[in-house]
């Protein structure tokens, strides 16, 4: 089967990407990705792209981080019909969970997943917005591992590759899929 080839959407996608500086503090470049949102068309290609990518791969689950993830992740797994599970940040699930502590480009966070989110076995991909540090993507891969789930790929729209985190996660052992990245940007 013929699959959208990321390479020729990740210009358009990067195009669409906002940038507003000094937000939410001096010195961060903060890439906005809610044009892509709001596009209707550019919101579908996006989508594609990911469902395109997955639909092959015998995915059971999909994980998304707080808060920015759930809006991909959910569409993605409502598309490949499969189960969503939410990775919240700390003290916002009802049930029993497992926690994780993480670093972000500015601050500290935990970030939590319910104890049944996910079986044992069953193959997880772990979707965000955007790698930064990594710490936020490798938070939700420890927490959905610490489950019993495989990991078969963390996923991403952008990549801030001079922060260090894709190569982090990658020198992990983690397979991971970013649509584009803001090298030298
Ligand atoms: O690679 P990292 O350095 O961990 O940074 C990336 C994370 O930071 C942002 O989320 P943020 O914590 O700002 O939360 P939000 O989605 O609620 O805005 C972004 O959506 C990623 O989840
Ligand atoms: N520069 C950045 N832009 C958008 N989201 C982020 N999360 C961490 N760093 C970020």
């Amino acid at each position: 089967m013929s699959t959208l080839d990321p390479l020729n959407h990740a210009d358009y996608i990067r195009s669409r990407i906002r940038t507003v500086p000094d937000w939410p503090q001096a010195g961060v470049q903060f890439r906005d990705i809610t044009p892509l949102l709001q596009d209707p068309k550019t919101f579908r290609v996006l989508v594609d792209v990911f469902v395109h990518r997955y639909m092959d791969q015998r995915i059971d689950l999909i994980a998304g981080l707080d808060a920015r993830g759930f809006i991909l992740g959910s569409v993605v797994a409502y598309e490949l019909n499969i189960g969503f599970v939410p990775v919240r940040k700390k003290g916002k699930l009802p049930y029993t969970t497992v926690a994780e502590e993480y670093e972000l480009e500015y601050g500290n966070a935990t970030v939590e997943v319910h104890t049944d989110a996910c079986q044992p076995g069953q193959r997880v991909v772990v979707l965000d917005d955007l790698v930064a540090t990594g710490g936020t993507m490798m938070a939700g891969v420890k927490l959905l591992s610490r489950l019993g789930g495989e990991i078969v790929e963390a996923g991403a729209i952008v990549d801030l590759p001079e922060l260090g985190g894709s190569q982090l996660i990658r020198q992990a052992g983690i397979p991971l899929f970013t649509l584009c990245d803001f090298a030298g940007h």
